[in-house]
């Protein structure tokens, strides 16, 4: 098996289907929802910025052209609560597209080192 976490996940076309299951998710997700729908990105925007943004960051061709993560999320007072709640909708998606164990648990700690870029930044 391909040591790539991209070829892992599907590639493109496997992570475009995880990303838009999680985007789903978070709109559905009452403890963060609001934020969702009051982005000024529309919804296939979203799933678009968040799929290519996954591809470049799980080994896969460069084609995330979007902010870097504090750019984007400055100035919107992100909780650790929130945090944790958009890690729960990735599990998710994750696992709705039958990804398995250890690909889960390095998209989660790929994720999770993130935290000081997004939240209370
Ligand atoms: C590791 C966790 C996270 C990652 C990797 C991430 C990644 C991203 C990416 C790639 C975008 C699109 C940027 C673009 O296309 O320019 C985005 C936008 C956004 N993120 Fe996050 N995000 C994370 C956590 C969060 C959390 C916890 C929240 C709040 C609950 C959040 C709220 C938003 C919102 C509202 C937007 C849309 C901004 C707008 O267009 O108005 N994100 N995020």
């Amino acid at each position: 098996m391909s040591e790539i976490l991209y070829e892992r996940l599907g590639g493109t076309e496997g992570i475009t289907k995880i990303a838009s299951d999680a985007v789903d998710f978070h709109l559905a997700n009452p403890r963060i929802a609001t934020r969702f729908q009051n982005a000024k990105a529309s919804v296939e925007e979203m799933k678009h910025g968040a799929a290519t943004f996954f591809i470049v960051g799980t080994g896969g061709p460069s084609v995330y052209k979007g902010k870097d993560m504090m750019g984007t999320h400055r100035g919107m007072n992100i909780s650790n609560t929130e945090f944790v709640e958009v890690l729960s909708d990735v599990l998710e998606a994750l696992d709705k597209n039958n990804i398995g164990q250890r690909e889960k648990e390095e998209v989660l700690y790929v994720l999770f080192s993130m935290k000081d870029e997004i939240v209370s930044v």
